[in-house]
């Protein structure tokens, strides 16, 4: 049984991090762990409150995983402050770190700030580089490359810029463009695209974790970067068709997708 782990927040409402992640690795048939960064108080709705969790504790949470289980891949999300992030990057660092997925969660589609600005950078300097892929929206590679992003050709100068904070590959997800959802990923050579069809509904909460949970766990059944990519495309694009209403705001997508297939749905 292939094991992957999320190093992230606890989102109350289960539509996004920690919750979001553990759901699509046991959906992919895997066996999820997860080292808690920061609890968050979440609705469809809204953040209302985080408490971050020691980094005494983090280094725990990482020790106690890595010094009894082998982990065949890794997925960051949200990482809150400098101080979380300096303690996940040393304490990895002593591993043999196998197929880390970095998604820079920095705020919610509710407008949130769920990395603190001035940690920005320690993210660049200490995770990035770590990376196998990161997985920025539009809005977090704006924020990263300091440019705006309008089209296609900005995002593909983004992640020009992005590369050269030196993870393997990088991920720019364009589901926050107004036509097609194009993602596109860099090697450091070639321009690689994802397109999926927009899908009309409001029930979009936690598909950056999602999308980052499925390329870990196809990482860790061994697939090539492009290979995972590819069906974390196609497990998001039948997770938002399968999203639903469970509060007033934003409602979360639906994980079900092993099932689906063999009921022939897909
Ligand atoms: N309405 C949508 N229809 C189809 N795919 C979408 C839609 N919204 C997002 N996606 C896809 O979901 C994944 C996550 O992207 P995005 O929503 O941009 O991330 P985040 O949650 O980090 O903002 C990407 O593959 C993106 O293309
Ligand atoms: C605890 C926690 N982690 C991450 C997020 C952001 O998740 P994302 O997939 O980007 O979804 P939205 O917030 O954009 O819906 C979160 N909300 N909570």
């Amino acid at each position: 049984m292939k094991k992957v782990l999320t190093i992230a927040g606890s989102d109350s409402c289960g539509g996004a991090g920690i919750q979001a992640d553990l759901k699509t690795f046991s959906a992919h048939g895997l066996f999820g762990m997860s080292v808690i960064t920061a609890v968050t108080a979440q609705n469809t709705q809204g953040v209302f409150g985080v408490q971050d969790i020691s980094t005494e504790l983090i280094q725990k949470q990482i020790e106690a995983i890595f010094d009894d289980i082998s982990v065949d891949a890794v997925k960051i999300g949200m990482v809150s402050i400098t101080d979380t992030i300096k303690t996940i990057a040393e304490t990895l660092s002593r591993y043999q770190v196998k197929n880390l997925v970095i998604d820079p969660v920095m705020v919610s589609k509710s407008g949130y700030h769920l990395l603190q600005p001035e940690a920005k950078e320690a993210l660049i300097r200490y995770l990035l580089p770590m990376a196998r892929v990161v997985t920025p929206n539009i809005p977090e590679a704006e924020v990263i490359t300091g440019m705006k992003i309008n089209h296609l050709e900005d995002m593909k100068k983004a992640a020009v810029q992005i590369y050269q904070m030196k993870p393997e590959y990088v991920l720019i997800k364009g589901g926050h463009l107004e036509e097609e959802a194009i993602d596109l990923l860099y090697d450091g050579q070639d321009f690689k695209y994802y397109h999926s069809q927009r899908i009309d509904t409001k029930n979009t909460h936690g598909t950056g974790c999602t999308l980052s949970s499925a390329i870990a766990s196809n990482l860790a059944k061994e697939m090539s970067v492009a290979d995972a990519i590819e069906a974390a495309k196609a497990y998001i694009s039948v997770a938002i068709k399968q999203s639903f209403s469970i509060g007033k705001g934003v409602g979360p997508t639906h994980h079900f997708y092993e099932l689906y297939k063999k009921a022939g749905l897909i």
